[in-house]
């Protein structure tokens, strides 16, 4: 068996944030840092086990870790060598992927091609142990139960609505874990997002939130950021123990938390012993993992050794390079994407337009102008009989073929002057909808421009650097009528009578 030998810094470099990545030089295979320690990994074979790969890139002469970060050529930056390193030591696995951080923070990517394969795949192992695990019905239960029995942190989680405050449950454990002595969170909570890099709508101010140019969604946020204060100002009161004092110290602190929790909190149905319970958890690593319409990966419960394993879909092919991503939420609108994790996708293939008149197309035709086949939960694109080049059709189109306002009737063909005339009122409607905006998307697009590339670097503080997921829902929103306007157009040119 052979064993490549890495030596890596003892701690973080930055705490309680996150942990930029350090250049580092790999002579005979072995990483070099000024505080180090050398510790063997197995490479029996060819999966790659969490520990090993921050090798990212030969570097030239350093020896000493420079606080500059390391850019790999895809713009991502490799994952700080600790990051693997205090998972691996407590039985987490990643075969054939790697960590890295770039525009939309950390990630996990492909290592290397994975061939499709008819069975589901493992990627990840995330034992039992590491989660922050609370059940979503009374009683509660912990899973581990790290709270000692009588600690005033139950008052504080029985105070909340069973049916609606998973988020504030749930808070409470993740400051609670931070607190507890030896607990893995406080050191995986150097990776979680600063208060600066999270991009929860909790943390915006009254007037970020106006730029969302979306009325509704900055009331929504507002009313979810007061009854974020109300439970804070409840429970962190002057008289409370100090045991819960310093949990939260102040509100923007339970707030950050909760944002957190929003935003990485997945539901599973766990069965642990003889007990099923589903649970609201905080998984590490797999929290890692971003969103995709089109996943390749899924999460699955193993109950025998209570592992969260993150797969592979079977029949997936993977390139090197290649995201893994998972789907967040099925069927929701970017409004509901935002309130909870803070992104937007101009390709949501479930965004939604309100038409306010009557007009109607006919649905099948549409469908038929963009090869779209299925039914409307599984629409599906055949790129091979369509006449568009591939290039048109994407989740907005996909949006679009659920939103527009449809007419069906087995085969009966729509009338040539009634269906273009429908289609001409419904475009209308959409350019209707952007010029209402105060910016046009083009505007938009220049404002995303100036902004630094890698917002999360923090490197240029500018003013609307903290703003980007606001100018970016503002934009996809007005992208996807454009899209759709877009195909009106050519649903008009294209249709067969
Ligand atoms: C579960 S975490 C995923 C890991 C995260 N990227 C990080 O840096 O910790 C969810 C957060 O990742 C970001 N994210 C995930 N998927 C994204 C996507 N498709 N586009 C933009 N941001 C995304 C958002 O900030 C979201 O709140």
């Amino acid at each position: 068996m052979a064993s490549l030998q890495f030596q890596l810094p003892t701690h973080s470099f930055i705490s309680n944030h996150r942990v930029k990545g350090v250049n580092f030089t790999r002579p005979n295979f072995s990483l070099l840092c000024k505080n180090t320690r050398a510790i063997t990994v197995s490479d029996e074979d060819t999966s790659f086990r969490l520990l090993e790969p921050q090798i990212v890139e030969e570097s030239t002469s350093e020896v000493y870790p420079s606080l500059n970060s390391i850019k790999l050529s895809s713009g991502l930056e490799s994952a700080d060598p600790d990051f693997y390193k205090i998972g691996y030591v407590r039985s987490v696995r990643a075969y054939g992927v790697n960590f890295k951080e770039g525009s939309d923070g950390f990630g996990v990517y492909a290592s290397k091609d994975i061939e499709p394969l008819r069975r589901a795949r493992v990627i990840m192992e995330i034992p039992l142990e590491l989660m922050l695990t609370i059940s979503q019905k009374l009683p509660w239960m912990f899973f581990p139960d790290i709270v000692p029995i009588g600690h005033p942190i139950f008052d504080v989680i029985n105070s909340t609505n069973p049916e609606i405050d998973w988020d504030l449950r749930l808070a409470c454990l993740l400051l609670f874990s931070f607190d507890r002595e030896g607990n893995f969170w406080q050191l995986y909570g150097d990776f979680l997002p600063s208060v600066e890099e999270c991009t929860s709508l909790l943390l915006a101010t009254e007037e970020d939130l106006l730029e969302l140019q979306d009325q509704s969604l900055a009331s929504t946020m507002k009313e979810q950021q007061k009854r974020a204060l109300e439970f804070w100002e409840r429970n962190w009161h002057s008289d409370v123990p100090l045991k819960i004092k310093r949990l939260a110290r102040d509100p923007e602190r339970f707030i950050w938390a909760l944002g957190i929790v929003q935003s990485r909190c997945i539901n599973l149905q766990v069965r642990i012993g003889a007990l099923v319970q589903d649970a609201n958890m905080l998984v590490p690593y797999a929290d890692m993992l971003n969103h995709s319409f089109q996943p390749n990966c899924f999460f699955h419960w193993r109950a025998k050794d209570r592992m969260l394993e993150v797969m592979i879909n079977a029949g997936q092919r993977i390139r090197k390079g290649d995201e893994m991503t998972i789907n967040y939420l099925r069927g929701q609108k970017n409004n509901m994407f935002m309130q909870q994790y803070g992104f937007s996708s101009s390709t949501n293939p479930w965004d939604v337009i309100e038409f306010s008149g009557n007009s109607k197309i006919h649905l099948d035709s549409f469908l038929s102008v963009f090869s779209i086949s299925g039914l409307p939960e599984e629409y599906n694109y055949n790129s091979r009989v369509s006449n568009d080049g591939g290039d048109f059709v994407d989740g907005a189109v996909l949006a679009a073929a659920r939103t527009l306002p449809t007419w069906s009737d087995g085969d009966m063909p729509p009338v040539p002057s009634i269906e273009r005339k429908a289609a001409r009122e419904l475009q209308e409607e959409c350019l209707q909808m952007l010029a209402k905006y105060p910016t046009t998307s083009d505007e938009d697009q220049k404002i995303l421009d100036s902004m630094p590339e890698a917002r999360r670097t923090l490197e240029a503080a500018i003013k609307y650097v903290d703003l980007l997921p606001q100018f970016t829902y503002r934009l996809h929103r007005k992208l996807f009528l454009q899209k759709v306007s877009r195909a009106l157009e050519i649903y008009q040119d294209r249709i067969l009578f």
